[in-house]
């Protein structure tokens, strides 16, 4: 798909000056800030940076003074018929001299940018998970919204903070570096009719420069991977922060502050290790190759000046020699110029955008209330729960999918919600742990609206399990320890007693036989985001395939499995004295009959002994709805009925329906 233009050409070349002032403001200051926060960084080795920058760009036209200096002495020296070697021999020391100390900074500017560019990065990474963990899940839904995030947080390279300092500051490299040359070429050539062999050697040195460049990757099958496990968390860290998907559980678990310290500790274990797959492919340059590189640029030169040696009439030195530092220098320009994957002003588009998404609050649709629930709700076990004439539907929808719902879930309660697909179940589900507001009617909770709590206390107290769980791409361990962090820290004695924990959580959620089978037990990482990168891979050998294939493989389980391992954080959840509503939805979707039983009487347990509130969303009946102290019965976005299984039974409506539907299948099989 292409977007046509339908702008006309006129309209293109109006110059309106005030939009222009304007412009130039808006660019200045968002390069300001931005310079500033890389700056502050570390002032010192920015320093160190920016005088190193500006040393390059100015490399150039100090080579053409002393070139064109030194050769013009050697003109004279040939038109008087007699050449004075020990100058030569000065000239050449001194232009090796130059090229190693150019060399040698170039080298330590390397090690100096690398450093910074973690910590750049770290910064503005640090801040963007910040302000998109803060995103409500209607924002996130926003697929736009999250695709802009994603962008920066994946480290993609021209998406990358240090990247975009990088290359704004090669840019005005490259303008000082042009400036200060062309003055000294008109200056000092003006009247040189050499022209065109002038701009055609420009030209082809400029192409020689982006061939170089690619030589540059090693000659054989290179394939870089992920392996350090602190460089895998944090990856996988900020795929739970930028996939929607998980989005949903993020929010209800309140994990988001843990996920920030998570990724802080991974990126503090990493620091200096470098995760750019394409540095890894790179053939690695020593310093000598690094000095060789820049003297194969002065080759052109020695060829004329040997030539000279041997037929010095035929040459003007002068022009030769600054028709040479003319083409190399220029030719980086050319370079840039030419280079479409690195539009310097994509660059600062990049940094204005950055500012843009860490400044997102208005991203956010929800107002906090102002009540702790725990304050609250002292001495309740459970949870009452008050819908009024509550009618919803989803952002940017205009069908209502709740309408006109009434019900109340006293504290301690069972309470199961049957119906058709799509009549609402879920929805219900969401509203109550405030996922999204509603459009009219009232939700109460303890006999305050819900918008009245501050949602992160609300949420703390309910122990949600969707019909859309995910797994986090971490170890099975940790995703059930997610499960309970409060606000950012998980609460015990030891390492052991949580590992305890953790272990009878996972017995409840029937999960111990996919422990048992894994090669690290509950340390196994089932999901890991893997990051990989080959070079002439398709060329490798069988042995380099098969170890290929090996590295990138991962276990799968079956769906029955993948949901115990969800169960199991739910229940590491909500057996917390902090939690009062277990609220799950087709818990047993792709459980076995006897699993389902025990969840069952698991999840019962909780509200008969503990006195938490259930909520139970199921398309089976029978066993669970005749246990239940209230049933809700949906149909397209409205309640129908409710109350105990013998009454509904009795009124022979809609529940009534569906429950013989289900019973006369079982008695047609026997
Ligand atoms: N995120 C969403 N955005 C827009 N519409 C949605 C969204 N989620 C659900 N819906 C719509 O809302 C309606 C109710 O869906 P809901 O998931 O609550 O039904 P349900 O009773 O839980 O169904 P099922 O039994 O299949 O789980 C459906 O028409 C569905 O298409």
């Amino acid at each position: 798909m292409e977007e046509v233009s339908h702008e006309k050409l006129w309209h293109r070349l109006q110059w309106d000056p005030r939009h222009w002032v304007k412009e130039v403001i808006r660019i200045s200051s968002i390069l300001y800030r931005f310079a500033l926060d890389c700056y502050t960084v570390s002032p010192w080795r920015m320093s160190i940076y920016i005088v190193f920058q500006v040393w390059g760009g100015l490399t150039t036209s100090i080579d053409m003074y002393f070139t064109g200096k030194v050769l013009n002495t050697m003109q004279n020296a040939l038109s008087t018929g007699s050449l004075d070697g020990p100058i030569l021999l000065q000239v050449i020391m001194l232009r090796i001299s130059l090229r190693c100390i150019d060399g040698s900074l170039y080298h330590l500017n390397e090690l100096t940018k690398h450093w910074l560019s973690t910590r750049v990065r770290n910064r503005f990474e640090r801040r963007l998970l910040e302000s998109n963990l803060r995103l409500d899940l209607s924002s996130c839904e926003e697929q736009e919204t999250f695709a802009r995030y994603r962008k920066y947080l994946e480290g993609k390279y021209a998406a990358n903070a240090w990247n975009t300092f990088d290359e704004i500051i090669e840019g005005l490299k490259i303008f000082i570096s042009t400036i200060s040359q062309l003055t000294f070429l008109f200056g000092v050539l003006g009247s040189h009719p050499g022209g065109f062999w002038f701009s055609l050697i420009c030209l082809i040195h400029a192409f020689s420069a982006v061939s170089w460049r690619e030589r540059s990757y090693k000659n054989c099958p290179t394939y870089a991977w992920d392996s350090n496990p602190h460089f895998r968390h944090l990856n996988a860290i900020l795929q739970i922060a930028t996939d929607v998907k998980y989005r949903m559980e993020v929010i209800s678990d309140g994990i988001s502050n843990y996920l920030e310290k998570e990724w802080f500790k991974a990126s503090e274990n990493l620091v200096d290790i470098r995760e750019d797959h394409y540095s890894a492919l790179r053939a690695d340059k020593s310093l000598i190759s690094r000095i060789v590189e820049r003297m194969i640029g002065d080759l052109p030169l020695m060829f004329y000046t040997f030539q000279v040696y041997f037929s010095p009439k035929a040459f003007s030195l002068s022009a030769i020699a600054l028709t040479q530092q003319a083409s190399q220098s220029l030719s980086r320009t050319f370079y840039i110029v030419l280079n479409p994957y690195r539009p310097f002003s994509g660059f600062i588009q990049n940094a204005e955008e950055l500012y843009t998404l860490q400044d997102s609050d208005p991203l956010l649709k929800m107002t906090d209330g102002t009540l702790d629930y725990a304050e609250c709700a002292l001495n309740a076990n459970g949870m009452n729960i008050t819908f009024e004439n509550v009618t919803f539907s989803y952002p940017k929808k205009t069908e209502n999918v709740i309408r006109d719902v009434s019900f109340t879930i006293k504290q301690g309660q069972i309470v199961v919600i049957v119906g058709l697909n799509g009549s609402g179940k879920s929805t219900l589900f969401k509203l109550i742990n405030r996922l999204y507001d509603v459009n009219s009617g009232t939700i109460f909770v303890n006999r305050h609206p819900i918008t009245s709590y501050m949602t992160k206390s609300l949420r703390k107290v309910m122990a949600m399990h969707y019909q859309t769980y995910t797994h986090y791409p971490l170890s099975i361990y940790e995703n059930i320890l997610l499960g309970g962090v409060d606000d950012g820290s998980v609460d015990a004695e030891n390492e052991q007693a949580l590992r305890n924990s953790v272990k009878e959580a996972i017995e409840m959620g029937g999960a111990e036989e996919i422990i048992e089978k894994q090669p690290t037990g509950m340390d196994t990482v089932l999901k890991p985001k893997f990051r990989a990168r080959g070079h002439k891979t398709e060329a490798a050998g069988p042995e380099f395939k098969a170890k290929m294939d090996e590295i990138t493989k991962t276990s799968e389980l079956s769906a029955g499995q993948w949901q115990r391992l969800a169960l199991a954080r739910l229940f590491y959840r909500a057996k917390s004295k902090r939690v009062r509503l277990v609220a799950v939805d087709e818990p047993s979707a792709s459980l076995d009959p006897k699993m389902e039983y025990f969840l069952f009487e698991r999840l019962r347990s909780l509200s008969s002994i503990h006195g938490k509130t259930l909520i139970y969303v199921t398309h089976r009946f029978g066993y669970l709805t005749k246990r239940a102290d209230l049933i809700l019965v949906m149909r397209e976005g409205q309640l129908v009925e409710q109350g105990r299984h013998n009454d509904l039974l009795k009124l022979n409506g809609e529940y009534a329906n569906l429950y013989k539907l289900q019973a006369e299948a079982f008695m047609s099989d026997e």
